[in-house]
């Protein structure tokens, strides 16, 4: 069982005097935690506190009571693999099949190759996300949702014990926003932790887990998906009009702006 979670953690974005206040939040092994916030409000900057690639000003991230501060690249590595938001992603001039090896490498030797059984893992991968034909194409041929498939391949290649996306589902369909929501669902159940961004409240909803929302003053309110996706919860944080219906026909709760 591996746990995540930070205690009062404060950080101001750069050059501003706004940031994240007195964040805590928890996630062990099993558990899907959502976090729902407008833009600019530091979600991103959440996940890069919680990787341990940025200090906070004050406050800890701890990984199985460890400050991730203090993990080496390779502990770190081991415990937490991140999706990066798909602008950010930077695109290498390697065929995919050797872009998701990449993603072994944490746990490779300075001088050791892919094993064969690392090969047939990022095929598996692959195929598991319907993504088996791109396999021999060079990652800069790739539309934008299927450079967000191969990405969160990768990230899977380094075997994480906890996984952060930065809105995975973003430049996806409708199918394959599915296909990561199950794959997601299926993951956890193994034993995976996951945090993830998201702007669409109805991904919380499917995932049906821990929902975090982060308010305009940067601080986050965090518990089960059926107490925090609420109308007006929602309303407040995005500080738009919506509504949260249950839908008979979908037999769920359904996010719509309303008018
Ligand atoms: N590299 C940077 N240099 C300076 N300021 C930055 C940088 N990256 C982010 N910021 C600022 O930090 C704040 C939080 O940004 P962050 O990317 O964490 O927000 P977000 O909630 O993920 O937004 P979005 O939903 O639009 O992706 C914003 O005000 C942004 O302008």
């Amino acid at each position: 069982m591996t746990t995540l979670k930070t205690q009062q953690l404060f950080y101001n974005f750069p050059g501003n005097k706004t940031g994240l206040q007195a964040v805590d939040l928890q996630i062990q092994s099993s558990q899907i935690l959502a976090i729902l916030g407008r833009n600019g409000i530091g979600k991103s900057t959440l996940l890069r506190l919680l990787l341990g690639l940025l200090t906070p000003k004050s406050g800890q991230v701890l990984v199985d009571g460890q400050a991730v501060t203090n993990l080496s690249p390779k502990q770190r590595a081991t415990y937490l693999a991140l999706v990066p938001q798909m602008g950010s992603v930077q695109t290498l001039p390697y065929n995919v099949l050797d872009y998701l090896l990449l993603g072994c490498a944490a746990n490779m030797g300075l001088f050791s190759q892919p094993r064969p059984a690392d090969r047939q893992r990022a095929l598996a991968l692959l195929t598991e996300l319907g993504c088996q034909a791109l396999c021999d194409l060079n990652c800069q041929q790739l539309s934008g949702g299927q450079l967000q498939l191969v990405t969160i391949a990768k990230a899977l290649m380094q075997q994480p014990k906890i996984l952060l996306l930065d809105e995975p589902t973003a430049a996806l369909d409708y199918k394959n926003q599915r296909q990561i929501i199950q794959l997601l669902q299926r993951l956890a159940k193994q034993g995976l932790g996951i945090i993830l961004t998201t702007h669409d409240p109805n991904q919380a909803i499917l995932l049906d887990d821990q929902v975090a929302l982060i308010d305009g003053s940067g601080r986050l309110t965090s518990g089960q998906m059926i107490e925090m996706i609420t109308t007006d919860k929602l309303q407040q944080i995005y500080e738009t009009a919506l509504q949260v219906d249950y839908l008979p026909s979908c037999q769920r709760l359904v996010c719509t702006m309303s008018a």
